[in-house]
């Protein structure tokens, strides 16, 4: 059957809801398969049931993730986004708050499936959060950017499956460069990881 495309799409109300219900089951099922113990032959009969269900998500696809809106403003907001994008399996995902003066924080919790070292975080997907605060902490200074450096220094490892908190703040702005530092601490308090970056607002096009 020739798949049918539609251009992207702005999600809302139950539509978002079932997306993010979808994207839920998937991420426990992809927990599940990292964890599971079962005999080889059900691993692929459950292989041939997943091909299944894959085959019918596909049966309409969008050229690109579907943004959805946030407040009255109507304003876009990535809900495919690999680390807060509740449409996105891959995402944990980690739910931010930006409070007025420019703070970004979250509190998470990382399963299994984010594994690096044994019983510890990845340290790629530790950066892979830590861009996505500081990226967040340099667009509430009202300039978002493109990351153009990233500094991570590993203090400790992170562990997995307990309650870590993610924070980050930008320190300045000159020109387009918008410098930002943050931190992961453990259930302790203690930081397991610190990063740096710099992000590089867009050039404004004379007249743009
Ligand atoms: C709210 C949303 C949160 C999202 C968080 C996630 C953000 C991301 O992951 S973004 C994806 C990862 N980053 C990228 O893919 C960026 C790839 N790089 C680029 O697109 C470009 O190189 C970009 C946009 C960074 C800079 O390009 P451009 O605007 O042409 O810069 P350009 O005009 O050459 O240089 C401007 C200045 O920055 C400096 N500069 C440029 N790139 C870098 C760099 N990588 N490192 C250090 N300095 C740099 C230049 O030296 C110059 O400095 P100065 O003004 O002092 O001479």
């Amino acid at each position: 059957m020739r798949e049918a495309f539609v251009d992207r799409d702005i999600l809302t109300g139950d539509d978002e809801a079932g997306m993010a219900a979808l994207a839920a089951e998937v991420r426990a099922l992809t927990e599940a398969v990292v964890r599971t113990g079962v005999a080889s032959a059900e691993a692929a009969s459950v292989a041939a049931e997943v091909a299944a269900l894959t085959a019918r998500l596909k049966a309409t696809r969008r050229v690109h993730p579907p943004y959805g809106t946030v407040g009255e403003s109507g304003m876009e907001r990535q809900i495919a986004n690999p680390v807060t994008g509740h449409l996105n399996p891959i995402a944990p995902p980690v739910d931010f708050k930006v409070s007025e003066e420019g703070i970004v924080r979250a509190e998470f919790t990382l399963p299994t499936v984010y594994e690096g070292p044994p019983t510890f975080v990845h340290g790629g997907v530790s950066a892979m959060i830590m861009d996505q605060v500081l990226g967040m902490a340099a667009a509430a200074t009202g300039t978002a950017g493109m990351t153009a450096t990233l500094e991570t220094r590993y203090r400790r490892p992170t562990p997995l499956g307990v309650p870590l908190t993610v924070e980050a703040k930008a320190s300045r702005v000159e020109g387009r460069k918008i410098y930002a530092d943050g931190t992961i601490c453990g259930p302790d308090g203690r930081v397991t990881v610190e990063a740096s970056a710099m992000f590089i607002a867009p050039q404004t096009r004379p007249g743009a």
